[in-house]
């Protein structure tokens, strides 16, 4: 992490806005994790993963503080207007970001699934230091090249989710190494969604893990999904006999 702790975190917590419509009974409001933003509010570490199962809520609050923050939610940077299908959630519109004094106001939010909508936008509008070619490279090359570019060497806040999607074991160290690199300059913030024990692992990151009961702070160690993996590994027998049928 930076060094210098006293640099302001774009984004220090998370909070129900004042002007909030969303109702209780209201989806995501529904989403226990959602709910538990809306009732207690969330800080934001400088790092922060979020882990859960599917469907636990991960994308949507992701995607609602990168939204709040001025991100497209499709992808892109605070500049970036691009939509291809208009897909996000209410819940954007009934939260508030407290940022922090003076920080940055740069950001970019990275989602495997919309990235090809992404790279086309960016081959249309090329920014005037000209353009990688993102079609011609392979999803996981594009995803790399995109870490290395000007976009993510300042300050700001990068939001990423699920980013493991179609990198390869290798591909996703690198990722981790890239995220290690931008968290060691002060006034940088990240917040990831994902599936992959690789990513979570990124060192000193706040990991929140999402279910059915709200948000929990876990150590890496003690993450379901590590175990899983873990036990898988060493015997993928023991999850593979209750797939199959008799
Ligand atoms: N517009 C919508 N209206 C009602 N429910 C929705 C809507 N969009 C998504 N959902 C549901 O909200 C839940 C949370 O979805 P979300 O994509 O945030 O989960 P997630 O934790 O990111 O899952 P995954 O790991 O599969 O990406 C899911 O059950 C999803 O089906």
């Amino acid at each position: 992490m930076g060094d210098d702790w006293m640099a302001p975190l774009p984004v220090r917590r998370v909070r129900r806005s004042d002007d909030a419509t969303l109702a209780p009974g209201q989806w995501p409001a529904t989403l226990a994790p959602v709910a538990h933003v809306l009732e207690h509010g969330l800080e934001l570490s400088q790092a922060t993963v979020v882990v859960g199962e599917n469907g636990t809520g991960k994308s949507t609050f992701v995607e609602a503080v990168a939204t709040a923050y001025g991100l497209s939610p499709e992808g892109g940077s605070t500049g970036a207007r691009h939509s291809t299908r208009v897909s996000e959630s209410p819940l954007a519109e009934s939260i508030s970001l407290v940022r922090g004094a003076g920080a940055a106001r740069w950001g970019y939010f990275l989602r495997a699934e919309t990235m090809h909508g992404l790279f086309t936008y960016l081959e249309d509008n090329p920014s005037p230091r000209g353009e990688t070619r993102f079609h011609e490279l392979s999803h996981g090359e594009s995803f790399l090249a995109m870490l290395g570019s000007k976009r993510f060497d300042s300050e700001g806040f990068f939001v990423m989710d699920e980013p493991e999607a179609g990198l390869s074991f290798n591909a996703q160290l690198a990722l981790v190494g890239a995220m290690i690199q931008l968290v060691s300059q002060p006034g940088v913030q990240v917040l990831i969604a994902t599936h992959s024990p690789v990513v979570a692992s990124l060192p000193g990151a706040t990991i929140l893990e999402f279910d059915e009961d709200g948000i929990h702070e876990r150590a890496w160690d003690d993450l379901d999904l590590v175990e899983h993996h873990r036990r898988f590994l060493e015997a993928p027998e023991r999850y593979l006999r209750h797939l199959r049928y008799e």
